[in-house]
Order: C-alpha cells, then structure tokens, then sequence
C-alpha cells in the first residue's frame, strides 16, 4: 500500500483546488482542513471549515496549498501565515509571484520569522482523474526536501515538471493552466458547427466529444508525435488537407494562437502582485 499524502491546508476548494482534492483524495491524504466557502462537504476524516479561524492553531500541516482567487489571496494571508510558520505553501495562484507572496506573507508573521518557503505551481484541472499537468517553481528558502514533498503531491494528480526560471511561468500558464479551456473549447466549435451544417445536435455532440477524447488518448497512448498523428489523419488530396490549409495559414490558427497566449500571458504578468479585492 502506498505512503499517505500527508496532512494538507487546503485554503480555496474551487474550481482548481477541489479538482486537486477529487484527485488527491483517491491516493487517502491523512486527515486534511478544507478552508472553502462554497464547498458543501469533504469525506471524513478530512474536515470542512469556512474560515481559517476555524482551523485549530495546534494543526500541522505536511503542506498548505493555495487556491483561492487572485483578488482573494491577500484577506487569508494574516490568519494562514502562523501555519506557513510551520509548513511549506503551495501557491497555484495565477500570475503572483513567489516574492510578492513572500513579501505579504511575511509581513503577517512576527518579527524575526524565517522567510515563508513558496512553492508556484501552475496545474490545470485535469488533475481531478489524475490526468493534470503542473509546472512547478521552488526557489529557496524552499528545500529540495519541499521539493520532494510537492512532487509527492502533484505527481498522484497527473505529470510534473519543473522551472527554474519564474518569468516561464506566464507562458506556461498560457498553454497548460488555460490550455483544457481551448480544447474544450475545440469541442463546443465542433459540435456548433455541425449543427450549423444541419447535423442532428445529439450526433454533433457525440462527435465532437469523442473526437477530442479520442485524439488525446491517442496521443497519449501511441507516444508520436503531435505532427505525426496529424499527418496520419491527413490523405493526400482528402477532406482533411483542405480543411488544414484555412487553419495553418499563417493568419489563422498560428497567428491567433500566438495573440491568444500573448493574451493570457499578459494577463498572468498583471496579477503578479496585490490584487484589489473583488
Ligand atoms: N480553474 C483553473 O483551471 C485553474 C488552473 C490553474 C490555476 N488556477 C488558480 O487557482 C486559483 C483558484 O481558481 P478557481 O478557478 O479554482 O477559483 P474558484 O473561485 O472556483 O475557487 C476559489 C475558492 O476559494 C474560496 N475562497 C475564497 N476566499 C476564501 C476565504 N477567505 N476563505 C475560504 N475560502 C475562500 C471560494 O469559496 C472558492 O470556492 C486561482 O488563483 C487560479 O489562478 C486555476
Ligand atoms: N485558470 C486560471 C485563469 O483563468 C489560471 C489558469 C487557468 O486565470
């Protein structure tokens, strides 16, 4: 039987954090606090808490992961940092920095304290069935020993992978924290298109969904190359050539994915620091 994961503060059980619990939860963390207001249950042991306040101060966490709003982060700082006294923070908090959050977290504890150890991480939600991917950032004063242990974690939710330089962080958020987005996106495309064209709209949803499943498993599975796997769909003088000459000229896809993760790039760069509330 396989090491529990081990005691978890989990502020923000989201959209992103419940996704890496759902995960988490199938590998049996030892008994966890779930910091969430919207979240209606957690099954036990593992307990559910609306606030930090409500998370006995004699707690220890192995890890406190991070996973409220940007614009949320700042209101727990002063409640989570007698934890982050203690335990390593896990941060998938778009954008914000690991010395902003340093430099706030900080401020919360007494003076004197050792500098908080923060990990970045930027996972996508896949991880809810073990298929995510999470680039992570664990510069000092985080150990390799934080190192192990977040890998530890978000290897049992999906693939691993490490930076060593913060600035890849935007661009890695572009492609892997919002990518699941325009793959579905890619599916509702397909599936409206199809009906548009006066397909039957349960037969361009079944179509369009098991087309994208099916291409990533496949993908997946066979271990080939991207380009490859197109190539083999592509028959010279076909269907499929016709339609990949609109989408790879270079001001279709290629130039509007380039300004779309530019986009999201930008974006993540804006919320390095403090965010005003929303
Ligand atoms: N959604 C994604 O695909 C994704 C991917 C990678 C990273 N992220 C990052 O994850 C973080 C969360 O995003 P999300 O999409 O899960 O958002 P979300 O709104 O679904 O989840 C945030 C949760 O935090 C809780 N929360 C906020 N303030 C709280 C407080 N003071 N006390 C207790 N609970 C509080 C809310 O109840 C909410 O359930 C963001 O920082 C985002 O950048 C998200
Ligand atoms: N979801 C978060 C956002 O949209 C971060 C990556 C995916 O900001």
């Amino acid at each position: 039987m396989s090491e529990l994961l081990p005691p978890l503060l989990l502020v923000g059980c989201g959209k992103m954090g419940g996704a890496m619990f759902d995960g988490w939860l199938k590998e049996g963390p030892a008994p966890s606090f779930i910091v969430d207001r919207h979240r209606d249950s957690v099954p036990p042991p593992h307990q559910l808490v609306r606030s930090l306040d409500a998370v006995p101060a004699s707690f220890r966490p192995g890890m406190i992961v991070l996973a409220t709003k940007p614009q949320k982060v700042d209101a727990v700082l002063p409640a989570l940092a007698p934890f982050a006294a203690h335990a390593p923070v896990l941060s998938v908090l778009a954008g914000r920095t690991v010395e902003s959050l340093a430099t706030a977290l900080n401020a919360c504890l007494p003076a004197g304290s050792g500098a908080p150890a923060i990990i970045r991480a930027m996972p996508n939600t896949p991880s809810a069935i073990g298929q995510g991917m999470t680039v992570c950032y664990a510069p000092p004063p985080a150990t390799s020993a934080d190192r192990r242990l977040c890998a530890r974690l978000l290897s049992a939710v999906g693939e691993v992978a490490w930076i060593d330089h913060e600035d890849q962080m935007d661009m890695v958020t572009a492609i892997s924290g919002s990518g699941p987005a325009y793959v579905f996106l890619l599916a509702e495309l397909l599936e409206q298109v199809g009906i548009n064209h006066g397909l039957p709209a349960p037969l361009a949803r079944q179509i369009a969904r098991q087309t994208v499943a099916g291409s990533g498993a496949l993908m997946q599975a066979s271990g080939l190359d991207a380009a490859t796997l197109r190539q083999n769909v592509t028959s010279p003088g076909g269907t499929t050539q016709q339609a990949l000459a609109v989408l790879m000229a270079p001001d279709a896809w290629p130039a509007t994915l380039d300004a779309a993760l530019a986009a999201a790039a930008r974006r993540a760069r804006e919320l390095s620091g403090p965010q005003p509330v929303s």
